[in-house]
This record gives structure tokens, C-alpha cells and sequence, in this order.
């Protein structure tokens, strides 16, 4: 059984990140620049002033001499002329500055009697001016591959941009297979258990930003898996839950040919998910994900997150980890990585699950992370540091 990595990284091999599409500001939020986006003026375009107040020139502060008010310059509204030596203009924050005045001194830095207007001795000796291009300047780019966040789009939007190229949204189909499921809200007989992993699925797809397609039921037959499976058409990916195990009505493994599949792998070593599989799918990069719920959900966030995220431009990389105190010791483990279900306590701490079977849909929503114990792994004491992926 080849590892977890090796699992991924196999994964990866089978997808290309997808082309772009243009779209406007407000709809690319967290999606990939797919190239430069360059400005196309100066910000701020003028010197501008950065208080309310009044613009003159150095040699009149000096001076201290009353100034000839001569006009006004607010945002959006310029003063045309020029401020000569015993000048000033009425000026307000954001205003380009006027042509001859070198600085901006604070209102509460001055005095006003019979349309004079007196600096203070003790104002402020700040220039109070914003250079033209201080921010950015015509030329300046946001890179290719920036993950595009709000103070970006802010960005981008001040450079005039109004819509950007990014990576497309990958497209995933999602087909549960199994005689015994019916929808959420139908009425099950007695065998019959309700198809809850593809929700689950489609809205782990759409929290990495992808477009989730849930297929029609299929049952137990390669008739109706084929039927399905055709469905999946146009898809960039294909995540199909159940029928993964050596059971006789466990079809997608043992036909798996049959239905078109080339396969790239066949079980992981690790825990829950080890009759996971990939490849092409009459072309169409597919993994295949354990039915049990558990096992599916962790699949789909070990293995078809990053896919999904790689496809929509991201790097390829796994799903993020970080490290966590244990509040409770844990026993040996096995000779397959385990993704153990835990809570994370509210002093950072984290402890997992007393029951760790891969059907237990109750435990998995109770749960705040995966701990990731490395094959082999020695029994681990309180207070020991892990691996955990948030979930
Ligand atoms: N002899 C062996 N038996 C099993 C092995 C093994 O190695 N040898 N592996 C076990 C492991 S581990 C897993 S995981 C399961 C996975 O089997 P399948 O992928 O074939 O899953 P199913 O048999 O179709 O279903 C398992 C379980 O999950 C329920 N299920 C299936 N689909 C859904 C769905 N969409 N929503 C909710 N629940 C679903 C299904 O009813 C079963 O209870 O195999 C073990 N067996
Ligand atoms: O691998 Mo299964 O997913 O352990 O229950």
C-alpha cells in the first residue's frame, strides 16, 4: 500500500490547473490572479493634501506674516491658480494640492481675523502632503498567482482595474453509489439508510471555492454506474463515494475497468480511507472515496480539497496542519497513518474521540480536528505536541 504523500502527490500528477476567466471585482475573492494585473495611474494621481487646513508656501511659514486667503481646493474640486508669497488656500483633506504652496499647515494650527488668516508660532512643522504616486504609481502589478483578499481587491479596484483573469472554479461531479441509499427526506425502508455523504462532500468542494454537481443515486449495478457516470460529463473531477472494498457488490472496485477506469492507485495506508483509489475516468481525473461517512469526509478533506484547490490555481500542497498540546494520551498506532477525530478545547488543547470507528457521522461533527498519527507512532503522553488539520 503506498502512503499517504505518495497517495497525493499521485493525485496531483492526474490534474492541470485550469485556464481563466474574466470576472468582475466583487466575484474574486479568493480566487487565483492568473496574470499580472498592472495599474493604470499614479495614487494618489496629485499631490494631495492630508488635512484640513490651509496650503502656502515655506517662506510664508517662516515669515509668520497674516496670508491673503485666495481661493479654495476640497476632494474632487482643485484650485486652478497658484499660491504666490503671502498667499494661502483653504484646502481640506484628500485635495490636490495647489500649484506654489509647499505644505499644508492644520486649521487648529491657525487663526483667522478680517480674512486674514495667522499661523501659530508652534504649528506643526509636518508637510502634510501625500506625493502623487506615494502609494502605488502607473506600472505597479499585483503578481500572477496572488489568492486574491479582500485589501487586494481593494487594490486592484483603486488601480481602475474593474475585472481581473483568474483561474476557472473546478467543476466537480459527485455520485454516490449503493442499493441501500435514498435521498435526505425520503422515506427509507428498514435496510434502506439515508445518502448523506455527497452533502457532505459537495460543500467541502464548495468551501475550497469549486462548483459541486451532485449526480443521481447510482445502485449496485455496472448499468447504473455507467449511467452516472455519464453524467459526470464536463466535470474537471469526479469524486464518487462508496463501492471501494472487496465485497461482491462493491462495483467500482471490481469493475472498475470495466466502467473506464485507468486506474493510477488502489489503497492508502492510512486510516480511516484505505480502499481510496484514483485515476482517469474515461479521461476525467476520478477519485474514488470509501463509502463509510467518516472515512469519506476524511478523505475529502485530505485528498479532494487539495485537488480541488490545485486545480483552481493553488499550490499543490496537502491540507493544512499545525500543532496542538494533548488534554489526553493516546495508545500506539498501527502500521497506517491514523486521522483521528478530535476536540479541541478552549485552552488550545486537544483530545480525541473516545470511539474512532469511520461510521460515526455524530462524532465526526462534534469533532474540531483530525489528529494525524505517523505509521508507528509510540503511545503519546498529556501534554505531548501533535499534528492536527482543523476541520
Ligand atoms: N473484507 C473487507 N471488508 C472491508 C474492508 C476490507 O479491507 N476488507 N475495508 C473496510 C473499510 S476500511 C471501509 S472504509 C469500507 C469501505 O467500503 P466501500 O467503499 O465499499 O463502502 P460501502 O460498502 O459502499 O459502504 C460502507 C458503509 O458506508 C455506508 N455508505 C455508503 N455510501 C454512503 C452514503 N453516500 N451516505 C451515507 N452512508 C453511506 C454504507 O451504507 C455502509 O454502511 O469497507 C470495509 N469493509
Ligand atoms: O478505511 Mo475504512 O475508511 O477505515 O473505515
Amino acid at each position: 500500500m503506498i502512503s499517504v504523500a505518495q497517495a497525493l502527490d499521485q493525485i496531483f500528477a492526474l490534474l492541470t490547473p485550469l485556464g481563466s476567466e474574466s470576472v468582475a471585482l466583487r466575484h474574486a475573492s479568493g480566487r487565483v490572479l492568473a496574470a499580472d494585473a498592472t495599474a493604470r495611474r499614479d495614487q494618489p494621481p496629485f499631490d494631495a493634501s492630508q488635512m484640513d487646513g490651509y496650503a502656502l508656501r515655506d517662506g510664508d511659514l517662516q515669515a509668520g506674516a497674516p496670508l491673503k486667503i485666495i481661493g479654495e481646493a476640497a476632494a474632487g474640486h482643485a484650485f486652478g491658480g497658484l499660491v504666490g508669497p503671502g498667499e494661502a488656500v483653504r484646502i481640506f483633506t484628500g485635495a490636490p494640492v495647489p500649484k506654489g504652496a509647499d505644505r499644508v499647515v492644520m486649521q487648529e494650527d491657525t487663526a483667522l481675523s478680517g480674512g486674514m488668516l495667522t499661523v501659530s508660532g508652534n504649528a506643526d512643522r509636518s508637510r502634510h502632503i501625500r506625493k502623487q504616486g506615494g502609494d502605488f504609481a502607473i506600472g505597479d502589478h499585483v503578481p500572477k498567482g496572488r489568492v486574491l483578499r479582500p485589501a487586494d481587491l481593494m487594490l486592484l479596484a483603486s488601480m481602475n482595474i474593474p475585472e481581473v483573469p483568474v483561474v476557472r472554479r473546478p467543476v466537480v461531479a459527485i455520485l454516490s453509489t449503493g442499493d441501500e441509499l435514498v435521498m435526505p427526506g425520503e422515506c427509507p425502508a428498514p435496510d434502506q439508510i439515508i445518502a448523506s455523504n455527497a452533502v457532505g462532500l459537495a460543500t467541502l468542494a464548495e468551501s475550497v471555492g469549486a462548483i459541486a454537481r451532485i449526480l443521481p443515486l447510482a445502485r449496485d449495478t455496472v448499468k447504473s454506474l455507467e449511467a452516472c457516470l455519464a453524467l459526470a460529463e464536463g466535470a474537471d473531477l469526479v469524486v464518487t463515494s462508496g463501492g471501494a472494498s472487496v465485497g461482491d457488490h462493491d462495483l467500482l472496485a471490481q469493475a472498475a475497468k470495466q466502467l473506464g477506469l485507468d486506474q493510477a492507485f488502489y489503497k492508502v495506508a492510512m486510516r480511516p480511507g484505505k480502499p481510496l483509489m484514483a485515476g482517469r475516468m474515461r479521461g476525467t481525473p476520478m477519485i474514488g472515496l470509501p463509502g463509510n461517512p467518516v472515512s469519506t469526509m476524511v478523505c475529502g478533506t485530505i485528498f479532494m480539497q487539495p485537488a480541488l484547490r490545485f486545480l483552481g490555481g493553488h499550490a499543490a500542497a496537502p491540507a493544512p496542519r499545525s500543532l496542538a498540546s494533548l488534554a489526553a494520551p493516546l495508545p500506539e498506532n498501527g502500521p497506517r497513518e491514523h486521522y483521528m477525530r478530535a476536540m479541541l478545547l478552549p485552552d488550545g488543547r486537544v483530545r480525541a474521540a473516545d470511539r474512532q470507528d469511520s461510521s460515526l457521522q455524530k462524532v465526526l461533527s462534534e469533532a474540531d480536528a483530525l489528529i494525524v498519527r505517523p505509521v508507528g507512532d509510540l503511545p503519546r503522553s498529556i501534554g505531548e505536541t501533535v499534528e492536527i488539520v482543523k476541520i
